[in-house]
């Protein structure tokens, strides 16, 4: 079956023409606060992309403001329109935080009414200790190494308005989750919810992940750009975080670099690319759409779903 048989499939030059940014033009405080995300994220991707993403995000919001509300008149009971839930998926390196980020400042900045906040679900990857019992520590980021049961019932509690949710914290930096520190999302109007395994159907569940999401995002590109995307972070972290005696990689960043880079180069094509093409691309037709990089994290050609 054609994968994209559901898609408009929209070159740049033609997506940008949709809504035109002179109607939302950014200040340089805004402009500031996206460069300090990451000061490599192209201005021009933010207006001719991101920024009519932003809108045709809105019009699912309003449907489903619209819907929610029906569903009231229908049931004669108050139903406060719950959360909406965006969902980001991709590869490992494909920039799924950047954009994730990047949409929370702009959602933020164009609806400011809205509470926007933000999760990565490594928080919910279990802790190196019950991998390490079950003999699946170089199975990190495969399906088996997320509690995608305790992730469901969060975004329905996200959805029934609880408020002061915890979830788990995932440091990069000692590479497991911190034990007794938790992040808090409470009572937000959008949550962005990111991560490779967001589309994903877990086994023995009755409830999937994606049930809960409103729209969904799948970030793209052609596997060997994500591979030296995955390079080129690890290879500033060594100068960088790596450097600091407490870190997981401190004794490659100490080492010799090439030892270093080839073992990353392993991670990637063992770990990395495998859960990619068996676990990840198979999940990118449910996205709502697909946003296609190419060279520098230039957006060439999105993907809109028709029905
Ligand atoms: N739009 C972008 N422009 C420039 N660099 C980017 C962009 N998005 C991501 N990157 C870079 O690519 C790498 C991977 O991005 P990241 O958001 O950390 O990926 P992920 O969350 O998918 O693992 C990082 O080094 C990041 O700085
Ligand atoms: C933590 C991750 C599984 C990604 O998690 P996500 O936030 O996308 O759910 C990934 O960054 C990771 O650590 N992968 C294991 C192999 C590696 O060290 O790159």
């Amino acid at each position: 079956m054609e994968e994209y048989m559901n898609f408009y499939q929209i070159p740049r030059s033609e997506w940008q023409g949709f809504y035109l940014p002179k109607h939302t033009p950014l200040t340089q405080e805004e402009l500031d606060s996206i460069k300090s995300l990451n000061d490599r994220i192209s201005m021009q991707d933010v207006e001719d992309i991101y920024i009519p993403m932003c809108h045709m995000i809105h019009l699912h919001m309003k449907e489903y403001e619209s819907l929610s509300l029906s569903k009231g008149l229908f049931l004669h009971r108050y139903i406060k329109v719950p959360p909406f839930i965006i969902g980001i998926a991709g590869s490992v390196a494909v920039g799924k935080s950047t954009t994730a980020r990047l949409l929370q400042t702009l959602l933020s900045r164009l609806f400011p009414k809205q509470d926007v906040q933000l999760i990565t679900t490594d928080g919910f990857l279990y802790p190196n200790r019950v991998l390490e019992e079950r003999g699946i520590m170089d199975r990190k980021g495969f399906p088996e190494s997320y509690d995608m049961e305790r992730l469901i019932k969060f975004l329905n509690s996200v959805k029934s308005h609880e408020k002061d949710l915890k979830i788990p914290l995932y440091s990069h930096k000692s590479y497991d989750i911190v034990e007794g520190e938790y992040e808090t999302i409470s009572q937000p109007d959008i949550l962005i919810v990111e991560g490779i395994n967001v589309f994903q159907l877990p086994a023995n569940q009755q409830i999937y992940v994606s049930d809960f999401f409103d729209f969904s995002i799948y970030v793209d590109a052609d596997p060997a750009l994500i591979e030296r995307w995955y390079l080129e972070r690890f290879e500033s972290l060594l100068d960088t975080a790596f450097q600091d005696p407490s870190n997981y990689y401190y004794e490659y960043a100490m080492g010799d670099r090439k030892e270093a880079l080839d073992m990353a180069k392993s991670v990637w094509k063992n770990v990395n690319l495998k859960n990619l093409k068996e676990y990840i691309l198979p999940t990118r037709s449910r996205a709502d759409i697909i946003l296609h990089k190419t060279d520098y994290h230039k957006i060439d050609q999105i993907l809109l779903r028709k029905f």
